[in-house]
């Protein structure tokens, strides 16, 4: 593979011979990067070259880099150690910045961290997508006092990110380690792409941790990718390779803007697949199904791009198309906990809401939920907090957002999956459709238990099957219509179309939310 050695204007020819000579010279030089010996060990995990990172992933020959001469009297830093530039993806211009780990393990020294600063500042300026392609041992220990603490020190990287999280999509893919404050790129970007065995996250290295707490551990078993993909939610899609991970790259940017102030891109409308809707749902509600079977019926076929598929899996999340338009999904799947909303749930549901609402996605909430969990652990783990940031996020989504209500909605379940009073542009109901305070079970116990107990032994089977009864009668999907819950009960076959017309006359809404700077983060 050709790696990308460009530079901005190449003037070589305008130059004397020798300079000319010398400058091609340096040129291939750096473009080599740092000592062989780190290219073999890389090639021996299955990792990419920095430059042939950058060359997989943008348009063929759109790459322009910007100081590749950084630190070039120094001996053995070629590019300071990261690569960075500007490019097209998919005909769309991006900025990008690539750490080379074969250059001092692709640590931050002053060139380095100056050179992160400025792509990220040209990309906000340009208002085009900031792509991070990290594979880094963090801050150059050995250079601290001129990267670590200045006004352009280190910590600037994150400042300028923080400015542009919800102005311009910001992707990070990890092919490495990401070290110590390294690890805050990752963090602050929007999505985290990690190669399977080799990226890693953590804020102190294994060696480390056994020096301050006396743990035995490894980088892997720590902060891998595996950990942050299924465990902890750091990490967004596990992939196997660095050509997967860099494919997730143009495929997540394919449904976003450049920048706040556009649309996301629409594509040719496309069918959606041959699968009877109806047929996926179970009429009983202890019967599980998988919500992403229904959720890839409903949209264009081959459209849907689930986003953390491994982590907190009660909530499907994801992109996709209807009519060849962008929507968010916001899903239950009672595959996974029946999916009751836990804590984790909550919270990959809040921030990809504040996603979609950051960059003009219209969101899309099919409910099949009984609601937040509860019990001793859940509390003591701060539920009420979890909980009440998606609700949070919800009513702060002023993109056109439709609750469809596939088969239920109870209790706050009901106000986290946009129901009525959450300003959605419909809350549409299927037919099985229940909304309610709380389940019939659950309800008869709250209300009649004392009664209950106190009947003769014989009667109460017949006295719960009449309560249940009354209480199914009373929250009938149609009583909802007529009492205007609902605005609309269709058949699972008349969704699609009704969706695509509702999204197109929502397109034009007004979007203002409320008169402030903004709102405090609930408890
Ligand atoms: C903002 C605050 C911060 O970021 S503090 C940063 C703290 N960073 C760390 O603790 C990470 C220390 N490094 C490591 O754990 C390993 O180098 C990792 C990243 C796992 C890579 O391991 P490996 O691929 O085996 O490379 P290696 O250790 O042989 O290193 C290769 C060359 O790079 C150097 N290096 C490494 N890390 C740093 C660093 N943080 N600062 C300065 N130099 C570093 C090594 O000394 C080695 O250098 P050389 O090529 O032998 O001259």
């Amino acid at each position: 593979m050709e790696a990308p050695v460009s530079m901005p204007e190449d003037r070589a020819a305008e130059l004397p011979e020798d300079a000319a000579a010398e400058l091609a010279r340096l040129r291939k030089r750096i473009a080599a990067g740092g000592a062989e010996k780190y290219h073999e060990a890389n090639r021996g995990r299955g990792k990419l070259f920095a430059r042939e990172r950058v060359a997989l992933l943008v348009d063929a020959g759109s790459f322009v880099e910007d100081g590749m001469l950084a630190n070039a009297q120094a001996d053995g830093l070629p590019a300071d150690g990261v690569v960075t530039g500007r490019a097209t993806i998919d005909g769309r211009p991006v900025r990008l910045m690539a750490n080379d780990s074969t250059v001092k393990a692709g640590s931050w020294g002053a060139r380095t961290v100056e050179k992160i600063i400025r792509v990220i500042e040209r990309a906000y300026a340009e208002r085009v997508p900031m792509i991070y392609l990290v594979d880094s041992a963090g801050a150059r220990i050995t250079d601290q006092v001129q990267l670590f603490p200045g006004r352009r020190g280190a910590g600037r990287i994150f400042h300028e990110q923080v400015r542009a999280s919800g102005s311009i999509p910001q992707i990070c893919a990890l092919f490495g380690p990401s070290a110590a404050g390294g690890a805050y790129i990752p963090a602050f970007c929007d999505v985290v792409v990690m190669v399977e065995g080799n990226a890693s996250m953590y804020l102190g290295s294994d060696r480390m941790v056994e020096m301050v707490t006396g743990e035995k551990t490894t980088l892997e078993a720590m902060g891998g990718a595996a950990v942050h993909c299924k465990e902890s939610g750091v990490g967004h899609f596990l992939v196997k390779d660095e050509p997967a991970a860099l494919q997730v790259v143009r495929g997540y940017l394919s449904y976003l803007p450049s920048n706040w102030r556009q649309q996301p891109p629409s594509a040719e409308p496309v069918a959606a697949p041959d699968v009877d809707l109806a047929k996926l749902v179970p009429a009983s509600e202890r019967q599980a199904f998988d919500m992403r079977r229904y959720v890839k019926g409903l949209l264009d076929a081959g459209s849907f791009f689930e986003i953390q598929a491994l982590w907190a899996r009660e909530v499907t999340i994801g992109f996709g198309r209807l009519n060849g338009e962008v929507v968010g999904v916001v899903a239950n799947n009672s595959m996974f906990k029946g999916g009751v909303l836990f804590i984790d749930s909550a919270d990959k549901a809040a921030r990809f809401i504040e996603l979609c609402d950051a960059f003009n996605v219209p969101l899309l909430f099919l409910s099949d939920v009984p609601g937040f969990m509860v019990g001793t652990a859940v509390e003591k783990a701060g539920i009420i907090r979890h909980g009440a940031k998606m609700i949070s996020a919800v009513a702060r989504a002023t993109v056109p957002k439709m609750c469809v209500v596939v088969r239920k909605a109870y209790g706050a379940g009901l106000y986290a999956m946009a129901g009525p009073g959450f300003d959605p542009d419909a809350t549409i109901a299927l037919p099985t459709a229940k909304i309610a305070v709380m389940g019939a079970d659950a309800a008869v116990n709250a209300v009649y238990a004392k009664k209950i107990a106190a009947l003769p032994e014989a009667e109460r089977a017949d006295f719960v099957t009449a309560k249940r009864a009354e209480y199914e009668a009373d929250i009938d999907v149609l009583r909802l219509a007529g009492e205007l819950v609902v605005d609309t009960v269709v058949e699972p076959a008349e969704l699609r179309g009704e969706l695509i017309a509702r999204y197109a006359a929502a397109a034009g809404k007004g979007r203002d939310f409320a008169d402030r700077r903004h709102g405090v983060t609930p408890v």
